[in-house]
């Protein structure tokens, strides 16, 4: 288990970590997903023992490895944990065979077992054959990976990733992905992984900690996040299109939605309608829950179509079986569905 309890972070006036806590099981593979500056890298390098904490604390396994309350933390090498970087710095002047077996040496462990260990490493990831090679005679991808075998020789029990994708190109990014959720699932240990990438935390995750100005604003499962968002940030921030979050003011004895009379009611007076992009309509003509939007962008998605429109700053994405018989720059009618998905109070708090 690994708990992080009361974390905060302070670089002088910046809090870049506020008072965050959640309990990572074993074996699971934690994402911290958010905007960039919302903390996430700062939370990993506590993690990693390279930050200490201004408060609170980091427990591995029931063990206490930072404490900011006390101004004390183990030290990175010996707190069992192993932190790929986006840019991996590999010895240029040792082998593969001799950048993986580094971090063994440095542990002391006699030759015979070095050597086993680095062999079943190389397997691993599929880089047997390069063992004799320099870093400069081996690709970007392919650094990587032994980057990566680098990390887990020592059989950390956690696995801390910065970024580690990002340098790649899209397609081995793709593969990369399923690559270390391999790993991850062969090593038993547990990871967590720093990404601004939607597609690339919902896809590797079993959990995700979704963070806003050094906040976790939701923990989860990637499920959960979409299927019940806890806050506008959420709602708005996770999925592929992410929700769409339109206002809704009392006008008279109704409510109107971007200045039309709508039939809804709301938990507030003013507040936020949460409606996914699947439950949104286009519609022929005008009719009671319309919307009148310009249509600027159309693009194909999954065998469907992800269509959005523009009116007064409110922009909505739905994603319907047939493009639209319009040109982009034409107006067309959005039409919402009868309830909302979800709503949410002016301060993005979850209402109803
Ligand atoms: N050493 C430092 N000194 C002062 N401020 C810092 C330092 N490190 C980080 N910060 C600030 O703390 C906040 C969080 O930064 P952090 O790097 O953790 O964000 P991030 O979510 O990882 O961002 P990105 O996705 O852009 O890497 C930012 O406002 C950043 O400017």
């Amino acid at each position: 288990m690994l708990d992080i309890r009361n974390l905060t972070k302070r670089f002088g006036q910046v809090e870049a970590v506020k008072d965050v806590s959640i309990s990572v099981p074993d074996r699971a593979f934690l994402v911290l997903l958010g905007p960039s500056g919302c903390g996430k890298t700062t939370l990993l390098r506590m993690l990693a023992g390279l930050e200490l904490p201004s408060e609170g604390q980091i427990v591995f396994d029931g063990q206490t490895v930072s404490d900011g309350d006390r101004d004390w933390a183990v030290d990175p090498a010996k707190r069992n944990s192993g932190l790929v970087f986006q840019s991996y710095a590999l010895w240029p002047h040792m082998s593969v065979r001799g950048n993986v077996e580094w971090p063994l040496k440095v542990m002391k462990m006699p030759a015979t077992d070095r050597a086993a260990r680095v062999a079943e490493v190389l397997e691993l990831l599929d880089i047997g054959e390069l063992a004799e090679r320099y870093p400069n005679e081996i690709s970007g991808g392919q650094q990587q990976r032994v980057a990566i075998a680098r990390t887990i020789a020592p059989k950390p029990s956690v696995l801390l990733f910065d970024e580690p994708l990002s340098n790649l190109d899209a397609k081995l990014r793709v593969e990369m992905r399923t690559e270390l959720m391999r790993l991850h699932r062969a090593t038993g240990a547990t990871a967590v992984y720093v990404t601004h990438d939607q597609i690339e935390a919902m896809t590797m995750a079993t959990h995700v900690a979704v963070m806003n100005q050094g906040r976790v604003q939701q923990f989860g499962a990637p499920a959960d996040l979409i299927e019940h968002p806890e806050t506008a940030f959420v709602a708005t921030f996770v999925g592929t299109p992410p929700n769409n979050l339109v206002p809704v003011v009392k006008s008279g004895a109704g409510y109107r939605v971007g200045g039309r009379p709508m039939p809804l009611t709301p938990p507030a007076d003013e507040c936020l309608a949460m409606y996914r992009a699947e439950t949104m309509t286009l519609s022929d003509h005008e009719g009671a829950t319309t919307l009148p939007m310009e249509l600027v962008e159309a693009s194909a998605i999954a065998g469907r179509t992800l269509v959005t429109g523009l009116t007064d700053g409110l922009r909505l994405s739905a994603i319907v079986d047939r493009p639209p018989d319009a040109q982009i720059g034409d107006m067309i009618q959005f039409c919402l569905p009868p309830r909302p998905d979800g709503w949410f109070g002016l301060n993005g708090e979850r209402i109803g």
